[in-house]
């Protein structure tokens, strides 16, 4: 049996037409007896099911090839398994590769994803729906959503979706019930869980978030007067956000709710469309519930 199974959506990114030619290849020089390794999906939760039927074979190890989307459909159901994880980052954002400090030229991740040494993260699961770096309400939900639908993918992009949307952003309503006694209630035009540092595409929201230490935080985001907005940006990608007075972050307890009426949610830059009305979120911290295949540490 191959220990190893990759796992690439052909469609993932900017059309590079080395990337399969070059898995292929890839996918040879590692096969260590007869049958399939590399499995290219063909549609939406194909990498899904590929992976459930890898942890079924006791498969050691998968190599994600793709990007976001792709990655969080196989880690999702890669926790709390032994089979581990590692990424050749091959999408627009790469939060959780980047994260993980793998390169991102691909022959540099391939070295990193042969590699035997693994280690552990925290994942969360917000109704169920499990996550790693980030998910929010409100205002990056909002940006994630026009995002995907904005003709181009890239940083340009969210930068156009963020600056649109945010001067015409309302504030949201938020209750958010610690440890059931401690609640914090706060008009906000968002909060971010961050498990990792990063949305992606080097944009710290939560530059001491650590996706290894157990713990997971809140970062509450209030509308700023726009002469303070370049300052902020600059801080978001030097990874020098400190909290003021539009910016906090909070430790989050193991377990918390958050009650809101956001329009949107997102899990990892997957937007999530919610119900209309108040409605109850339960969000669960599982301390070093994923294995993977890590860059440097
Ligand atoms: N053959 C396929 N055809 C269409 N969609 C696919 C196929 N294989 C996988 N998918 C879906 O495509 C979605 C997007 O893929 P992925 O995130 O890997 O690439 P991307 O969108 O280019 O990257 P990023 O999210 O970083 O911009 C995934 O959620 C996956 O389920």
């Amino acid at each position: 049996m191959n220990s190893t199974w990759i796992i690439l959506n052909p469609n993932a990114g900017t059309k590079d037409k080395t990337l399969i030619p070059d898995i292929e290849a890839k996918a040879k020089f590692i096969r260590k007896s007869p049958g399939q390794n590399l499995f290219k999906t063909q549609h939406p939760g194909h990498a899904s099911e590929i992976t459930k039927k890898a942890i079924k074979q006791g498969v050691e190890k998968i190599i994600a090839v793709g990007g976001d989307g792709t990655v969080n459909e196989i880690a999702r159901e890669l926790v709390h398994s032994k089979t581990a994880l590692a990424i050749i980052p091959a999408g627009s954002g790469n939060g959780l590769a980047r994260q993980l400090n793998i390169p991102m030229n691909r022959q540099k991740a391939w070295e990193v994803a042969v590699n035997l040494e693994k280690t552990a993260i925290d994942s969360l699961e917000i109704n169920g729906e499990a996550f790693f770096c980030t998910a929010g309400f409100g205002f990056d939900a909002f940006v994630t959503h026009e995002f995907h639908n904005m003709p181009e993918r890239g940083l340009m992009s969210y930068a156009k979706a963020s600056v649109g949307s945010y001067f015409k952003f309302p504030d949201q309503n938020f209750e958010i019930l610690l440890a059931g006694k401690d609640r914090i209630i706060v008009d906000a035009i968002g909060i971010t869980i961050a498990n990792a540092g990063q949305y992606g595409n080097n944009a710290w929201i939560s530059p001491l978030s650590d996706i290894r230490d157990g713990k997971a935080e809140l970062v509450i985001l209030k509308k700023m007067p726009s002469y303070l907005l370049p300052g902020f940006l600059y801080k978001l990608f030097q990874k020098k956000l400190i909290p003021d007075n539009y910016y906090s972050t909070i430790e989050l307890p193991k377990t918390f709710t958050i009650k809101t009426d956001c329009n949107f949610l997102h899990v990892d830059g997957e937007v999530i469309p919610l119900e209309k009305g108040y409605k109850t979120y339960k969000v669960k911290i599982l301390p070093k519930s994923l294995n993977i295949i890590p860059g440097k540490i």
